[in-house]
């Protein structure tokens, strides 16, 4: 069983660099880690950077997973080289790009472009937001998933994700004790479905709502609370159409053993218990 040990970074293609450094600085509240020609290094919390956008196709979109050490690397390759995921083994300069020691890149079933990594770099210097939005790091991803069922065997069987609870046929899987780090939600193709920060306070939730808006940034959900993990919420839309959400409250699983996930309906109340209906 490949064992992610955290959520590690997302990468995206953007069609316009200065416009993603724009929204990720001005709106989002990133702090710029690193900006080379054709990429730039976005930080949330103590790690190197969390976001990365490069100059290409906003369809490039991966995300990167942290694992134990290159023993445990090389193990999850040939899993999934066993099970039919071509793996590609990332070069030195690869890794470089990505600042982590080793990588690897393979596909989920759904096509998601996934990587392994090992030893992402931190930063010795503190996160400082570029604009006070009360991010204390960069939390869970949702993914698009053309066939939940078999995606969560995937997630759940082949990795050490577990089913927390489920909305309809969207699965909010952990793989610590934190409510979820991957949410996989129904959709016609691969594709990263929103990049979630957790923020301090409700406040900042609430103060970001109107940020945004006065930034004529395209609010899609919320505020609004969600059933699930209790967590207060915004989700917006970002570069090149990409959804970002901020919450904060997220539940922990206190009983790792004897946790069984809830089955919530696919209706709006199950999204929002406060009566937000989503517009995207
Ligand atoms: C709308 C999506 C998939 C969703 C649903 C529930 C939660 C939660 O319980 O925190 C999320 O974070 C979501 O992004
Ligand atoms: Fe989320």
């Amino acid at each position: 069983m490949i064992e992610l040990k955290d959520l590690s970074y997302v990468r995206f293609g953007t069609s316009n660099l200065e416009d993603a450094e724009s929204f990720a600085t001005k709106c989002l509240g990133l702090q710029v880690g690193e900006q080379s020609g054709k990429a730039l290094y976005l930080r949330s919390d103590d790690r190197a950077h969390t976001l990365c956008y490069f100059e290409g196709d906003p369809a490039e979109q991966t995300v990167g997973f942290e694992v134990e050490d290159e023993g445990k690397l090389n193990t999850a390759a040939a899993t999934l080289d066993q099970l039919g995921h071509p793996v590609h083994a990332g070069t030195p300069s690869e890794c470089a790009l990505r600042k982590v020691k080793a990588f690897i890149g393979f596909k989920d079933p759904t096509g998601n472009h996934v990587e392994l990594v090992v030893r992402p770099e931190r930063s010795g210097r503190r996160y400082f937001a570029s604009r006070d939005a009360g991010i204390t790091g960069f939390s869970h991803v949702g993914l698009f998933t053309t066939d939940p069922m078999r995606d969560e065997r995937f997630w759940t069987q082949v990795c050490n994700a577990r089913v927390s609870d489920r909305i309809g046929d969207i699965a909010l899987m952990r793989v610590n004790a934190i409510h979820h780090t991957i949410a996989l939600a129904p959709g016609p193709g691969p594709g990263v479905h929103h990049v979630n920060h957790q923020v301090e306070s409700n406040d900042d939730v609430l103060r970001s709502y109107y940020h945004l808006s006065g930034q004529r940034v395209p609010i899609v959900f919320g505020p609004g609370r969600h059933p699930t993990s209790g967590a207060r919420f915004l989700y917006f839309r970002g570069p090149d159409g990409m959804v970002f959400e901020y919450s904060v409250g997220v539940d922990e699983i206190e009983d790792e053993e004897t946790h069984r996930p809830r089955q919530f309906g696919f209706e709006p109340s199950s999204l929002c218990m406060w009566g937000s209906k989503r517009s995207w």
